[in-house]
């Protein structure tokens, strides 16, 4: 099997979780979401080195809450927003053959959900994750309703998003040179004009983004105690 690097930014607000502090420090359970994320890939054989974007005043304790995790190679001060924390952690690694990045604050991401990125990227070079949305999707123009979206046609994205290091160090240049705003890291590959592949994810990988997620992630956990 491959071997890969995973960036981890962590660097961000949480200001939709509405907490005086970072949400990726919020105990579930015992752990901090953010260590419960790293020991995903403390735990894949395949992982190599992790990396992660923390804000300048937080370094520390990240540091302080990731003792003993052995794959940890640096923490490295994050940027405005999560693609330039992102590009900083980029500019800091050892070159790998695979990059993968995945959010701090996506705790579930699956063994399968790895499997299939770890088997996909070496034949397509730029692999995202996802699911399948359950509701009807609607395009809309303020409150009018404009069509009804094909389903089939629609994945909701998730991370890990698994890249060659070269294709993701390139599609992050041409970004940060034109000054694009993205939302994810493959909209960057997007524009370079390359094609994107797809896996899937599950629907318990969620982002922890509002405190509704909380509530998810314990449902998540109790479920995995059985
Ligand atoms: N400047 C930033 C912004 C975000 N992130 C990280 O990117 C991940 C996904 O971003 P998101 O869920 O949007 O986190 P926040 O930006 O912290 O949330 P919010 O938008 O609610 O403030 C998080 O792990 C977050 O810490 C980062 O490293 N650097
Ligand atoms: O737009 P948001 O700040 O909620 O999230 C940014 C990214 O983290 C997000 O787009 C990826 O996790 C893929 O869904």
């Amino acid at each position: 099997m491959m071997k890969y690097t995973v960036i981890i930014p962590a660097a961000g607000m949480g200001s939709r979780m509405n907490t005086d502090y970072n949400k990726i420090f919020i105990p579930l359970g015992e752990v901090p979401v953010i260590r419960m994320t790293v020991e995903k890939f403390e735990a894949d054989p395949d992982c190599n080195a992790i990396y992660l974007a923390g804000r300048k005043d937080e370094i520390g304790t990240l540091h302080e809450i990731l003792a003993g995790c052995t794959k940890v190679r640096g923490i490295i001060e994050g940027g405005k927003e999560r693609q330039h924390s992102i590009y900083n952690v980029l500019g800091a690694i050892e070159p790998a053959d695979y990059v993968f990045v995945h959010d701090g604050a996506r705790p579930f991401v699956s063994e399968e959900t790895l499997t299939h990125l770890k088997e996909a990227v070496p034949v397509h070079k730029a692999v995202i994750c996802g699911v399948r949305p359950k509701d009807t999707l609607k395009r809309i123009d303020g409150s009018t309703v404009e069509a009804t979206i094909d389903r089939d046609q629609v994945v909701a994205v998730h991370t890990p998003q698994a890249f060659d290091y070269e294709l993701l160090m390139s599609a992050y240049r041409n970004a940060l040179e034109n000054e694009l705003s993205v939302t994810d890291d493959s909209m960057m590959v997007e524009a370079l004009g390359v094609s994107v592949h797809v896996t899937p994810s599950t629907y318990d990988n969620i982002k922890i983004t509002t405190r509704e997620d909380l509530k998810v992630a314990q449902s998540i956990m109790n479920k995995g105690e059985g």
